[in-house]
């Protein structure tokens, strides 16, 4: 067991298992495998072994998170770092301009907890509409929003008992759910701004009501500290005997035998491959990009693509298609250089970091103005919003303060030099606040392909987004919507001021034109860490999707995929909730299956003949073995 003293808090992470797993195999008879521990895995693992019977192993790449993962006003520390699989994409003819080598950077969380250990801990579920439309346009029978609410209130201790609201929350579950604070004092200013455009303000985002609005989201925080799903489902669970996690364990392929899951092959730390079995399935967790590439890896995904790779292809089915983000446009930025001597901007700036910090060691949760969340509609003729706001200041001269000394918007977005320059220059003089139109209803979408045939390599990563020219014109609504907000009189009051982003590639533009804003999403425009969908769920007879509704794998026995990758359609909000609620599902389907919990799932047929198939285990395994 590694344990973190931070302050009064002592944080004790679950014993590694790999040394022992690595040594033997085969001394445990697992009946679950689950592979990834990220904000799907870490709750699957946790739920899974709730039954005694079931022995579970948990297969994890990364290892413990670092201290400082734990404060959410330093979140974007962890970008690029250790804890960050940092993924690049493909160069694109129309977009990432100006970005480093034209490609855009990808984070992922590596390691316990994954993209919940690193991301902003914003809390957002999605739209009823999100859900309906799963169910209605994409025939994901049993995910309607009445079924998936349920598994949201399961995981919420909802903190903020004064917009305690029964019907959508809930206390006591494992995830604590918590409202940030704040002393920025451009808070009140946006707010006021917001309102003087006739928005309104919304007490809380998850309610079932379409939110238009600005107000203060929630958070996956607790104590002023981050809620990963390692702390909220994981270390609870950690000293169950039937629990076993591997750490820094790398799954390099799924074993199918006779079109059955029998276990995965794995990297030890020492460089060795070994293989390890599980008597009930094999449940895929491994996040949006590396699932895709495990999939086709082991032989499941597009024939044609696996065969130039020269991988015998087990089933033909859509894998690594359908990749959806949420883009954003970080390119309105304000500074706030009234006319004052630099000595006292860098007091107020410093007073105002200092005050934010404090929180922390008072055990409040803080995102700084991000916590200023705005939804918004780019037409009167919308019901749900289809443009998310997001806010963020960067104080005084911090764009080069970060600890990997890598600039905050190359961290952040993957800028080059040319571009991270012109932020610099404003920052120079004053804070930064970056307003952030952001797309939540992509039309468009990416591609996951193998670059080769080893596991190690990262695979290829295709974003065709905004191809659609409908996004394009919502993007430049979202940019118009913050114009006008520029132009308010509390804006101007508080000597906010919208800068002009001098971007080279832009040169040729008039600030504030059409053709300018264009040229400035082909150079910035940049997906908001919300990758997704890359392995749709669908009917069983839709040839578009990969799972099923009981999140089986396609014409795999014994292999689930419960991960971000399987949404059909990505949400309208940010995408860690949403996992979360589909690994409770995706675990409760699990125990339904094999009969160990009752519940209403009326809509799924029951106990079907893949369990009674995977009980010919050992003679698969033998053949297995044999073929070896
Ligand atoms: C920087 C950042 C900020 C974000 N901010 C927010 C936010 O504020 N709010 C929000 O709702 N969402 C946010 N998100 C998105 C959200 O966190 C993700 O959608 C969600 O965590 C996805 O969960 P997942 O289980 O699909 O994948 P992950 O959580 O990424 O988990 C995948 C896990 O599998 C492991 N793994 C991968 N391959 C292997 C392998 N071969 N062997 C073993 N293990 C493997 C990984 O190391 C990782 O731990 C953010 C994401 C990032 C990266």
């Amino acid at each position: 067991m590694v344990c973190v003293l931070q302050g009064y808090h002592a944080i004790i992470y679950p014993s590694d298992y790999a040394y022992m797993l690595c040594e033997d195999p085969t001394q445990v008879t697992f009946n679950f495998i689950v592979v990834g521990g990220g904000s799907a895995g870490a709750t699957v693992a946790a739920r899974l072994s709730e039954i005694p019977e079931w022995k579970v192993l948990l297969l994890e790449a990364g290892s413990d998170p670092p201290e400082q993962t734990e404060n959410p006003l330093l979140w974007n520390f962890n970008l690029r770092t250790k804890c960050d699989w940092t993924f690049f994409s493909e160069k694109n003819p129309l977009l990432f301009k100006g970005m480093e080598h034209e490609r855009c950077i990808i984070s992922r969380g590596l390691v316990l907890g994954g993209s919940s250990s690193i991301n902003a801990m914003i809390h957002l579920r999605g739209t009823v509409e999100d859900f309906r439309q799963w169910k209605n346009k994409y025939g994901c029978y049993g995910w309607d929003y009445e079924d998936v609410l349920p598994y949201f209130k399961k995981s919420e201790d909802f903190v903020d008992l004064s917009r305690f609201d029964p019907e959508i929350h809930s206390v006591g579950g494992m995830l604590t759910v918590t409202p940030l604070t704040t002393f920025d004092p451009a808070y009140s200013v946006i707010a006021e701004a917001e309102q003087s455009i006739h928005l309104v303000e919304m007490n809380d985002f998850n309610r079932k009501e379409p939110v238009i609005g600005y107000g203060n989201f929630d958070s996956t925080t607790r104590n002023g500290r981050r809620c990963s799903t390692l702390k909220a489902f994981l270390m609870p669970a950690s000293n169950r005997p039937n629990l076993y996690v591997a750490k820094n364990t790398i799954v390099t392929k799924i074993i199918i035998v006779d079109g059955v899951a029998v276990g995965v092959e794995f990297k030890c730390s020492s460089g060795e491959i070994k293989s390890v079995f599980c008597t009930n399935e094999v449940v895929l967790c491994a996040g949006p990009i590396k699932s895709p590439q495990l999939l086709m890896l082991s032989g499941i995904g597009p024939r044609e693509h696996l065969n130039e790779h020269g991988i015998h292809c087990i089933n033909d089915l859509p894998v690594g298609l359908n990749l959806q983000d949420h883009m954003s446009i970080p390119a309105l930025v304000f500074t706030d250089r009234k006319c004052r001597p630099i000595e006292d901007i860098k007091k107020e700036s410093s007073d105002l970091l200092k005050k934010e910090m404090s929180l922390f060691s008072k055990n409040i949760s803080t995102l700084g103005l991000s916590k200023l969340m705005t939804f918004y509609k780019s037409n009167d003729d919308l019901v749900y919003p289809d443009l998310q706001i997001i806010k963020f200041r960067v104080p005084l001269n911090a764009t080069n303060s970060f600890p990997n000394r890598i600039n905050l918007f190359t961290n952040m977005f993957g800028y080059s030099k040319e571009v991270t320059n012109v932020y610099d220059e404003l920052n120079l003089l004053s804070d930064i606040i970056v307003m952030a139109p952001i797309i939540l209803q992509p039309l468009s979408t990416g591609r996951i392909k193998l670059k080769s045939v080893n596991p190690l390599d990262d695979p290829s990563i295709i974003l065709d987004y905004l191809t659609h020219e409908e996004e394009i014109e919502t993007l430049l609504k979202g940019i118009e919507f913050v114009v006008k907000l520029s132009k308010t009189k509390s804006i101007i009051d508080a000597g906010l001021v919208l800068e002009e982003l001098k971007l080279p590639n832009c040169a040729d533009y008039v600030w504030k034109t059409r053709d300018y804003w264009i040229c400035v999403i082909q150079n910035l425009a940049a997906p908001f860490y919300h990758v997704a969908s890359g392995c749709r769920m669908g009917p069983e007879d839709d040839p578009c999707t990969v799972v099923n509704p009981k999140l089986r794998v396609k014409g795999v026995i014994g292999l689930r995929l419960i991960d971000s990758s399987i949404m059909p359609k990505i949400v309208s909000a940010n995408t860690n909730a949403a996992t979360i609620m589909l690994a409770e599902k995706g675990s409760d389907i699990i125990k339904e299956c094999y009969g160990v919990e009752e519940k209403d799932f009326s809509v799924l047929s029951i106990l079907e003949d893949d369990v009674s198939k995977r009980s010919n285990f050992k003679q698969t395994l033998k053949r297995y073995i044999f073929l070896k």
